[in-house]
């Protein structure tokens, strides 16, 4: 299996003013609340606890860096979006906090947009995959949670998945669990991180 260049926890933050310097390229893991991002970023990064997971939704509150090896590259893990219980003043505080940190983030080069098996494009992740392609970023889409159907179930669901997104995104099949798509997976960050479009993404528009 593909090694990938050992990432190291950089810093957390609330605030644009503590996002660490905006430079080389950066990857941001998003989707829903629960749906599996903080596991994902574990295992693509194979460091078992670098970023927290929870079996609680809406754990990763703020935005936690984490920088590879060389300093030029750097993965985000994104607090989910759509979780109910969360206070209304939070929700706010969010949802600015990432319009402000996709708009300004000039580093940022993809979005590895993590879906559960059992709930895929939800209107959440069908809005965050239009506004990345406004924007010219390339888009994975990691269907994650593979574990919980079988095998014949979960290549159907990246049927549909495929046909709804067309050239926009590529999609694949995960599983923290079961380490499924692993390889793939580290392959698409790191060709997002190269600067390159990841399968099957469109060609930035300028
Ligand atoms: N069966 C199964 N469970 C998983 C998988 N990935 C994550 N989980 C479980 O799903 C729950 C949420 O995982 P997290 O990785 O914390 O999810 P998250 O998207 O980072 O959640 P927030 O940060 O709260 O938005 C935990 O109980 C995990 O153990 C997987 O591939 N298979
Ligand atoms: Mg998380």
């Amino acid at each position: 299996m593909a090694r990938f260049p050992a990432p190291t926890f950089l810093t957390s933050a609330w605030q644009p003013r503590q996002f660490p310097p905006d430079e080389g390229t950066e990857v941001a893991f998003a989707g829903r609340s629960n749906a599996g991002k903080s596991s994902a970023l574990n295992v693509i990064a194979g460091r078992r606890d670098l970023a927290r997971t929870s079996k609680t939704p809406g754990r990763t509150q703020l935005i936690n860096f984490f920088g590879l090896e060389d300093g030029r590259r750097r993965l985000a893990d994104l607090p989910g979006y759509g979780y109910a219980k969360v206070p209304e003043q939070m929700r706010r505080h969010w949802q600015e906090l990432l319009t402000r940190y996709v708009e300004a983030r000039s580093s940022l080069v993809g979005l590895v947009i993590v879906m559960d098996v059992r709930r895929p494009m939800t209107d959440f992740d069908c809005r965050m995959i239009e506004w990345a392609r406004a924007h010219s970023l390339s888009v994975h889409l990691l269907i994650t949670k593979a574990d919980k159907l079988s095998r014949g179930a979960g290549l159907s669901v990246l049927k549909d998945v495929r046909a709804q997104v067309g050239e926009t995104a590529s999609a694949q099949l995960f599983s923290a669990v079961n380490r499924i798509g692993v390889d793939e997976a580290r392959h698409a960050v790191l060709a997002m991180l190269a600067g390159k479009r990841g399968g099957g993404s469109a060609e930035p528009s300028e």
